[in-house]
């Protein structure tokens, strides 16, 4: 038995689909993707390609809703990206015979360098943040001059943590795999038939040189993803949690640590209440 499997057996939280689930999640993100296209009256989407597993799932599972000539990549890579980014954002787009372009955003960000006060470029974070949204912001010039909408590659496990950067990779039109937690995008991305080197690549943002996911948060995907699923979305206490998957005390109070301080992430701006 698996660990997942195992999981399920003993709570009842199902972290990996069955083969009849997976084809039906597969069946509804492919029907949502076309809904979404359909109801903006839009001819196609835009994606930003960077070889990682949420986009490049994200991308199978557009062609597979629209056709390969209704999606168009963008290979958006900065002087951070391992040139190997940018291979495998290439070999994605050429496997799926969809139209793609390179936007090199070294210049763009640079120009953000020179125009803002000194200290804030000396931010690893803040520049970071900067190169993500760049590339929203090219995604959108592209969307509304092909009349497309932006697709998001956003999944649970970044969602409940906060993971992402605020009005940047978030600034998208839709997060087809958003209801999915890591480990199960990557489940479905061997299912569409994924290069499993990239099912298995480290997942990192690249906001600067060598940064990783799971580094960066002090947590692996499968104890993140588990933790989410029984504590934070399901119904085991914290006590509970720590038994069942045997993993330090810690990790499950990281866990719910990013969740809470990232709640602001998955509101709209508020206003005060009306008087
Ligand atoms: N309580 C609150 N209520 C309302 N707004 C609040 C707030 N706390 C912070 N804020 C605002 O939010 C800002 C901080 O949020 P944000 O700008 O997003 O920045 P922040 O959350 O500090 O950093 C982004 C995080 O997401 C990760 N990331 C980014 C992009 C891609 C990926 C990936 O996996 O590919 C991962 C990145 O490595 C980093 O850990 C603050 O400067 C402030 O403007
Ligand atoms: N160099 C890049 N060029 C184009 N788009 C990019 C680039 N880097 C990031 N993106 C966009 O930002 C999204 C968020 O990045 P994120 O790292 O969460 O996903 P990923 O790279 O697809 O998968 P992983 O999390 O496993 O690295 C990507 O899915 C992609 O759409
Ligand atoms: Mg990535």
């Amino acid at each position: 038995m698996t660990d997942a499997e195992l999981l399920q057996k003993e709570t009842g939280v199902e972290l990996l689909f069955s083969d009849d689930e997976l084809e039906a999640r597969r069946d509804h993100i492919v029907e949502f993707i076309a809904d979404i296209v359909d109801d903006a009256g839009a001819e196609g989407a835009v994606i930003g390609l960077s070889g990682g597993i949420d986009s490049t799932t994200t991308a199978y599972l557009a062609v597979e809703a629209l056709g390969a000539d209704a999606v168009h990549g963008l290979l958006m890579p900065s002087s951070v990206n391992p040139d190997a980014d940018e291979t495998d954002a290439e070999r994605v787009a050429e496997a799926l015979d969809i139209e793609y372009d390179t936007v090199d955003i070294n210049p763009i960000v640079d120009a953000f360098v020179d125009a803002a006060p000194d200290h804030a470029a000396e931010d690893r974070m803040a520049l970071g943040n900067v190169r993500v949204r760049t590339r929203a912001v090219l995604n959108y010039f592209v969307a509304n001059a092909e009349n497309r909408v932006v697709l998001g590659t956003g999944n649970r496990s970044e969602a409940a943590t906060g993971y992402y950067t605020k009005y940047g990779d978030q600034a998208v039109d839709c997060n087809p795999v958003g209801n999915l937690y890591k480990c199960q995008v990557r489940q479905l991305a061997r299912e569409l038939g994924v290069p499993e080197d990239l099912v298995t690549r480290t997942p990192t943002a690249a906001m600067w040189e060598g940064q990783t996911d799971e580094e960066e948060m002090g947590l692996d995907y499968d104890d993140l993803d588990a933790i989410l699923a029984l504590h934070v979305h399901g119904p085991l206490s914290k006590h509970a949690t720590v038994e069942t998957l045997d993993v330090p005390e810690e990790a499950v109070d990281r866990v719910v640590e990013l969740h809470e301080t990232s709640a602001h992430k998955r509101s709209m701006p508020p206003a005060p209440e009306s008087l």
